[in-house]
C-alpha cells in the first residue's frame, strides 16, 4: 500500500514537472517548425493519423504538397480526417488505408498493399499509440501497449524498409514520449504476462521506441534514410482516455497543454526541416535535441531488445 503511494506521488510529482516545463517552453516561443520546406512530389505515411497529433501532422504535410496516406485502425473515422484536411488544404493529397497495429495479419496485408500501389515513401511517421489501457493482448498474443507502439511499429518498418531505401533520401519519425525516463525494458516478462502496471508498461513501449530509433539508425547509416524519435509535449487529446486518473489530470491541467497542432510541430520538424537531413539516432522535443535516458542510450539493451522483437515477430532482421 506505502510503496503504491508512493509510486503514485512520484508518477504525479513527474507528470506535474512535465506539464510545467511543457508550459513554460511554449511561451518561450520554442517548439515551433519554422522550416518553409516543400513535399511537392513526396510520399508521406502516417498512422494512426484520424486523430490527435498524426491528424495535424498530416494536415502540416499535406499543406506541404505531400501526397500523406493516413494508415488507420478505422477507414471510417480516417476519411473523416482526410475530409476535414482536404477543406483546409485546398488540393490536398490525402488517401485513407486500414491498419491495425494490433494486429500482425493487418500489417502484413496493409503491406502487401502498400508496395503494390506506391512506388515511393519518403517520410514514414510511426505516430500510433495507445496509454495506459487495462491489460489486454494484440491478436498476436502480445501486451497491448508494446505491441502497437513497439512490435506493430516494428514490423511495419521492416516491411517497408525496402521501399524507404530505395526513395532515399528518406525519414523515419518514431513518436515516443517522455515517458522514456519513467521505463525500463522488463527482459524478464517483456509482455507483462507475470505481472502488468498500464503505466509502466506505456513507459517501457516509449523506452522501446528511443532504442529501436537508436539501434535502427546504426543499421541504417550511409543508407540516405534517417530515424528519430520525438517527444510531442504534453498535448490535449484522446490518448488518456483509458486511464481515469490521467484524464482527471489533462482535464484539470487543460490549459498548460499543447494543443494538437502545437503537438505536431516536433514530428514536423523531423520529418521536414533541411538542417535534420543527414541527423540520425536523436531524440527531439520542441524542435530541439532533448535528453536521452541513460536506459534509452544502452546500445546492448537496443541490441537485446531488437533480436526479441524479431523472434516475437518471427522475423529475420538483419
Ligand atoms: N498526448 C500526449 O500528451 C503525448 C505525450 C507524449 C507522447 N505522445 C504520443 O503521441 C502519439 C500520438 O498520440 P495522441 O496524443 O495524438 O493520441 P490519440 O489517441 O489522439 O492518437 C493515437 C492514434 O493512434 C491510433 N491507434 C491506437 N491503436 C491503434 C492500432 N491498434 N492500430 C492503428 N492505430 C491505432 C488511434 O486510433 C489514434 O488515431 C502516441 O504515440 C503517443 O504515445 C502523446
Amino acid at each position: 500500500m506505502l510503496l503504491l503511494l508512493l509510486v503514485a506521488g512520484v508518477g504525479v510529482v513527474c507528470l506535474l514537472s512535465f506539464l510545467f516545463a511543457s508550459h513554460i517552453r511554449r511561451y518561450a516561443a520554442g517548439g515551433v517548425c519554422r522550416s518553409k520546406a516543400r513535399l511537392d512530389g513526396k510520399t508521406v505515411l502516417i498512422t494512426g493519423a484520424n486523430t490527435g497529433i498524426g491528424k495535424e501532422t498530416a494536415w502540416d504535410l499535406a499543406a506541404r504538397g505531400a501526397r500523406v496516406i493516413l494508415a488507420c485502425r478505422s477507414v471510417e473515422k480516417g476519411e473523416e480526417a482526410a475530409a476535414e484536411i482536404r477543406t483546409k488544404v485546398s488540393g490536398a493529397q490525402v488517401e485513407v488505408q486500414e491498419l491495425d497495429l494490433a494486429d500482425t495479419c493487418s500489417i502484413r496485408a496493409f503491406a502487401q498493399r502498400f508496395l503494390k500501389e506506391v512506388n515511393h515513401l519518403h517520410v514514414l511517421i510511426n505516430n500510433a499509440g495507445v496509454m495506459m489501457c487495462p491489460y489486454m493482448k494484440t491478436t498476436d498474443g502480445f501486451e497491448m501497449q508494446l505491441g502497437v507502439n513497439h512490435l506493430g511499429h516494428f514490423l511495419l518498418t521492416n516491411l517497408l524498409i525496402g521501399l524507404l531505401t530505395r526513395s532515399a533520401p528518406a525519414r523515419i519519425v518514431v513518436v515516443s514520449s517522455l515517458a522514456h525516463n519513467f521505463g525500463w525494458i522488463r527482459f524478464h516478462d517483456l509482455l507483462s504476462l507475470g505481472s502488468y502496471n498500464s503505466g509502466l508498461a506505456y513507459c517501457q513501449s516509449k523506452l522501446a521506441n528511443v532504442l529501436f530509433t537508436r539501434e535502427l539508425a546504426r543499421r541504417l547509416e550511409g543508407s540516405g534514410v534517417t530515424v528519430n524519435s520525438v517527444h510531442p509535449g504534453s498535448v490535449r487529446s484522446e490518448l488518456v482516455r483509458h486511464s481515469t486518473i490521467m484524464s482527471l489530470l489533462f482535464s484539470l491541467f487543460s490549459i498548460f497543454l499543447k494543443t494538437p497542432r502545437e503537438g505536431a510541430q516536433t514530428s514536423v520538424y523531423c520529418a521536414v526541416a533541411d538542417e535534420l537531413h543527414s541527423i540520425s539516432g536523436k531524440h527531439f522535443s520542441d524542435c530541439a535535441p532533448a535528453f536521452v535516458a541513460p536506459q534509452g542510450r544502452n546500445e546492448k539493451t537496443a541490441q537485446r531488445l531488437w533480436a526479441i522483437s524479431c523472434e516475437l515477430l518471427g522475423i529475420e532482421w538483419d
